[in-house]
């Protein structure tokens, strides 16, 4: 895309933090009450990045974009690691870089260790997406805004299009309002 400057820019801009998480056994026989079997519920991340190792336990799953009804299992090799866009990346690069909604699910009978490294906005940065990924083709998607403040928002109503109703200019928010009809 062009933009020289981009990663001192995204260097200076960005914090990261760590955390390592432990997902147990699905209570036997797995799976006996629908949502047995979920770890982690779906959700779009909300910061930048995130960069996702585990175990030798599978349980990542991917929502194919603009269909609600499918989960995709996303197999990681040992020692690969998986990088997953989040809602303020989606908004920095208006629309071009998708969040992915994903969630977790055990099947197994062993314990799934997960780390993630979060990367995000540092506090007061602003999320605009550059010039470039704006023009005729790419009309802007989401207004400016303070990371802060989309997620004390997102924290406050956990709204699952929070990024949307946050942050959408009116074309995005009609869009998502037909859908909702439809
Ligand atoms: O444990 C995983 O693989 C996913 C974790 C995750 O999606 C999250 O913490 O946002
Ligand atoms: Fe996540």
């Amino acid at each position: 895309y062009n933009l020289d400057d981009a990663p001192s820019h995204a260097a200076d801009t960005t914090t990261s933090y760590f955390r390592l998480m432990k997902y147990k056994v699905p209570p036997a026989p797995p799976a006996a009450d629908h949502y047995a079997g979920i770890g982690l519920m779906a959700h779009t991340d909300k910061n930048t990045v995130t960069i996702l190792g585990q175990n030798d336990v599978q349980g990542l799953e991917i929502q194919p974009k603009e269909d609600n009804n499918t989960w995709v299992p996303v197999v990681i090799p040992e020692g690969a690691f998986v990088a997953i866009v989040g809602d303020a990346l989606k908004a920095w690069s208006n629309g071009r870089l998708h969040s992915v909604r994903h969630r977790v699910v055990l099947r197994g009978e062993k314990e799934r260790y997960s780390w993630g490294s979060f990367l995000m906005p540092k506090d007061g940065s602003r999320v605009q997406a550059p010039e470039e990924f704006v023009d005729k083709d790419h009309p802007p998607l989401y207004r400016g805004f303070t990371y802060a403040d989309f997620l004390s928002y997102f924290v406050s109503t956990l709204k699952d299009d929070a990024l949307d109703v946050f942050a959408g200019l009116p074309d995005v928010v009609d869009d998502r309002d037909q859908l909702a009809v439809n």
